[in-house]
This record gives C-alpha cells, sequence and structure tokens, in this order.
C-alpha cells in the first residue's frame, strides 16, 4: 500500500464558521527553548490548519514535556487566527488568559506549556482564482468552499495513498469516497464500503480480516473479510472514529505490511487495497484523549479533506436541491423560487442528506411537510414527517444505547420504521407494489423511493 506522505501531506480543512471569504495568512513562530525560530505558516486562501503538540504528526512539534501530544490546532479563518485547545493537559493561554478558543489578528503571543509562540500576520498576497469545476465526479456544489477542495480531490484522486474524510453527517463523505475510486486508476475494481458503526465490537475483526473455520463459536465456514472482498480497488472503513482501541493496532498493521491474517488462521494474505477513512468526529480530540492511536492517524490521514457543513457551502443549496428534484424524477416544471428560497433560509443540520430527503418528500407530497424546515426545533427540527407512527421502543432504545448523535439517531430510527413497513406491507400483498402503496396511503412514486433507498441501504 503506498504511503506518499512527503507528496500530498497537504491538509485542507475548513470549519463551521469559515465563510467564502479568503482568510488572511498568519505566521505563528516558536520563541525560546529547543524548538527556538521554528514556525509554521497558515495559508489564508486555502485555510490550511495546523497541528501544534509533541506527537511527530503535528506541523508545530515540540519537545516540551508540559506540552500534550496534541495539544493545539491554528487555523486561518476570515474572522483571524483561529486557536482551539485540543483538551490538553496544560492548557492554552493567550496573552496570559486560558482559552479553549480564541481568534487573533496578529501580535499576540500563545503560550503552551511552557513554550511561547508569537503570532505575526503576514502581508496579504494575490490568491490565485478559483476553479470554475462544479463538481467533483457525483459530488455536487458550486460554492468557493467546494471548489477549494476540488484541485485536492484530484490529486488525490491520481495517487493511491489513503484519505482521511472529514464531516459532520450528511455531508457527501461517502460520495466523495466514492467519487475518489471512480476517478482513479482502480475505477475498475470494486469500491467496498465498511462501517465501523454497524457491526458489533466481537464481529469487527471477522468483518474486516476474515475468519477460518471453527475459529470462534460460530463460525462454521471459512470467510473472506472486507479487505479481501476490496482486492485491486478501494476500501472506504466508514465511522473510523468507532474502531475500538484494541483492534487499531491490527488495522495498523494491515495498513503497514499490505498483508492480512483472518481470526483462527496463520497465514498472511497479500491485499492491494487503497484504504480511505471517514468519520464525524474530530479525531485529532479522539487522539489526544486517548481513543484513537496516533500512529493509526499518521498512516491514514497521508492525504485530508473535511467537507464543510452544507450551512457554510454558500449558493449550494439550490443547486443541490435543482440536481434533486430532477435525479428523483420531478417533471421538467423547475422547484418554484419561494420553495427554493426557504430551504436557503434553513441550516441544514442533517447536511446534504436532509436536503435531499426534503426534496423527496416535496415531490412526493407537493408540498413541504408542515414538521420540514423548522430550524427552532433544534438540530434537524422536525423533519421527522408527522404521518410516520412512532418506531417501537426496542429500535429507540437500540439507538439510544449508542448514543449516536441526534440526527444520526433519528435517521436510524426512521430507517428501520420504513424497510419494516414496507417489508411487512408488501409481503401482504404479495409483492405488487401498486396494490401496497394504494394500501399505505402513499404515492407509487414515494412508495419506490422509500424501497429503494432500503434496498440501498441493505445493498451498501
Ligand atoms: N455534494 C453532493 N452532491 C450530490 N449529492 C450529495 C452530495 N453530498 C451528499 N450527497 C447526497 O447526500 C446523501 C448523504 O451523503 P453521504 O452518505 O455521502 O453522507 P455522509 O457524510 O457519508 O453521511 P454519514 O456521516 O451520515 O454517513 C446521499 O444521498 C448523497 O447522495
Amino acid at each position: 500500500m503506498d504511503n506518499g506522505r512527503d507528496e500530498l501531506s497537504t491538509v485542507v480543512k475548513r470549519t463551521a464558521d469559515a465563510p467564502d471569504a479568503p482568510a488572511p495568512g498568519f505566521a505563528v513562530m516558536v520563541v525560546g527553548g529547543a524548538e527556538d525560530g521554528a514556525r509554521v505558516e497558515l495559508d489564508g486562501s486555502r485555510a490550511v490548519p495546523a497541528l501544534v503538540g509533541s506527537s511527530p504528526v503535528c506541523d508545530l512539534r515540540l519537545s516540551d514535556r508540559m506540552v500534550s501530544r496534541r495539544h493545539a490546532v491554528l487555523e486561518a479563518t476570515p474572522r483571524g487566527l483561529r486557536v482551539v485547545d485540543l483538551g490538553s493537559r496544560n492548557g492554552v493561554l493567550v496573552s496570559g488568559i486560558a482559552v479553549g478558543e480564541a481568534f487573533l489578528r496578529g501580535g499576540e503571543t500563545i503560550v503552551v506549556g511552557e513554550t511561547a509562540l508569537h503570532v505575526a500576520r503576514l502581508a496579504p498576497v494575490e490568491t490565485p482564482p478559483l476553479p470554475r469545476a462544479h463538481r467533483f465526479g457525483r459530488m455536487v456544489g458550486t460554492s468557493a468552499a467546494m471548489r477549494r477542495l476540488y484541485p485536492l480531490c484530484e490529486r488525490l484522486a491520481s495517487s493511491s495513498v489513503p484519505v482521511l474524510i472529514e464531516g459532520e453527517t450528511g455531508t457527501g463523505k461517502e460520495v466523495l469516497a466514492e467519487a475518489l475510486h471512480e476517478s482513479s486508476a482502480r475505477a475498475a475494481g470494486p469500491f467496498c464500503v465498511f462501517d465501523c458503526a454497524s457491526v458489533s465490537p466481537h464481529l469487527l475483526e471477522s468483518a474486516l480480516f476474515g475468519h477460518e473455520r471453527g475459529s470462534f463459536t460460530g463460525a462454521s465456514g471459512e470467510r473472506r473479510g472486507v479487505f479481501e472482498e476490496a482486492h485491486g480497488g478501494t476500501l472506504l472503513i466508514d465511522e473510523i472514529g468507532e474502531l475500538d482501541l484494541s483492534l487499531q493496532p491490527k488495522l495498523l498493521r494491515v495498513l503497514e505490511r499490505g498483508e492480512v491474517q483472518r481470526v483462527g488462521g496463520n497465514a498472511w494474505l497479500k491485499v492491494d487495497v487503497r484504504v480511505l477513512a471517514a468519520t464525524r468526529r474530530d479525531l485529532d480530540r479522539e487522539v489526544q484523549a486517548g481513543r484513537f492511536r496516533d500512529d493509526l492517524f499518521y498512516r491514514l490521514a497521508v492525504g485530508r479533506i473535511a467537507l464543510p457543513p452544507l450551512r457554510d457551502r454558500h449558493g449550494d443549496i439550490p443547486v443541490l436541491a435543482a440536481q434533486f428534484w430532477r435525479a428523483l424524477g420531478a417533471d421538467d416544471k423547475p422547484l418554484s423560487p419561494e420553495i427554493l428560497a426557504r430551504f436557503d433560509d434553513y441550516p441544514w443540520p442533517g447536511n446534504v442528506r436532509e436536503l435531499r430527503n426534503a426534496v423527496a418528500r416535496f415531490l412526493a407530497v407537493g408540498e413541504l411537510v408542515a414538521a420540514d424546515l423548522k430550524a427552532d426545533e433544534g438540530p434537524g427540527g422536525g423533519s421527522l414527517p408527522s404521518t410516520v407512527p412512532a418506531p417501537s421502543g426496542d429500535v429507540i432504545e437500540a439507538v439510544l444505547d449508542e448514543a449516536l448523535p441526534f440526527v444520526r439517531a433519528r435517521d436510524r430510527v426512521v430507517a428501520d420504521f420504513e424497510r419494516r413497513y414496507v417489508e411487512r406491507i408488501l409481503a401482504k400483498h404479495g409483492g405488487n407494489v401498486a396494490r401496497a402503496a394504494a394500501a399505505s396511503g402513499l404515492a407509487r412514486r414515494y412508495f419506490q423511493l422509500i424501497r429503494a433507498r432500503r434496498r440501498d441501504k441493505t445493498n451498501g
């Protein structure tokens, strides 16, 4: 497996509060101590974040023993240099005051552990014009935030290095992973997705690496793991932040050796797989908190892309809504400006997925479902249509036990309800879709849509 970190160590990350205007540039320099004079520059046009800490992955690596492995993150934003304490042991001081997060203008001194860092603002430089591309594969977006990402996506697609894709739920991490695969030299090979959150912990190892017959109770036959399935292609390990600490060294070994060992087996099997990983967690914090191994992070994040939330993609909502409107089978009539304006005003906590679902519901029902677009009800406010009956307690309990974020938990409950509902009503009507749709009181097109969505999820 290729680990061309040196060529492609670029990290592009945009944060929730970074609008489209280019950010000013800053230089942060160590003053005194073993690393006196070491500096990092944060390019305003690309908003490149930098890690400060004692870990080898850090852009500003400090040998100060009072500094945590991942102590703080620095990022150029239009509001100034953003400094965030990553939960360090000894905190971050700006001009003598302890801060969790602060925006600096330049001229300040940041103290981490016993090390002082001087912040200087750089003179503005001419920034290259944004690329004109409006999409990367199936991933659509005309906003500046998205267009800034496309050149990096192109570069990463043409290499075989592991890539870490970060972003809130529904921002399109899986779409991007597939687009990277499809634009790569591996496009003719398989694209496999493995969701660490959907497999129970005791089956994870066998699902990833396979098992030999009789290797544990219930292993009646041998089984290939997803690494073997993805041989010659790309494997997306979704929700990598959920991977149990005990399995992380095993995954690291596979990435280093390019070989897997099935559970209960002795042989090492060669696998040619490009690994992409996705997470909605802040892995920098997970590493700092000791829940994710630094060395595994280093292996996975050779390339790193953070997808911005939809609320920061200025101009993308109408483009995406129109695209979904057409793709979901609407006739030639475009979405009305009133509906687009209401979409544009909404913060979309469930991001592009929530927008797609809202368009699908609008298409099916012909009007916005009353509970949709109520931004004041908290994350995902009210996008559960009022026509959906309460799911059974066992499903809710199971989802609650997983302690997922609200939007994701709600999606799981609705998904489970939809699957069971469709199966039940189809069975009752002998598999006849027209009769099942009529009996459920849904337009046939909407019924088919739910059915296809469930099938996609089951296959995916
Ligand atoms: N930029 C985009 N262009 C077109 N469709 C998109 C885009 N981003 C997301 N989508 C659509 O939004 C939905 C959610 O996307 P996806 O599953 O890739 O999100 P995700 O970030 O992986 O979500 P999660 O973290 O919940 O797994 C899909 O239906 C996908 O097709």
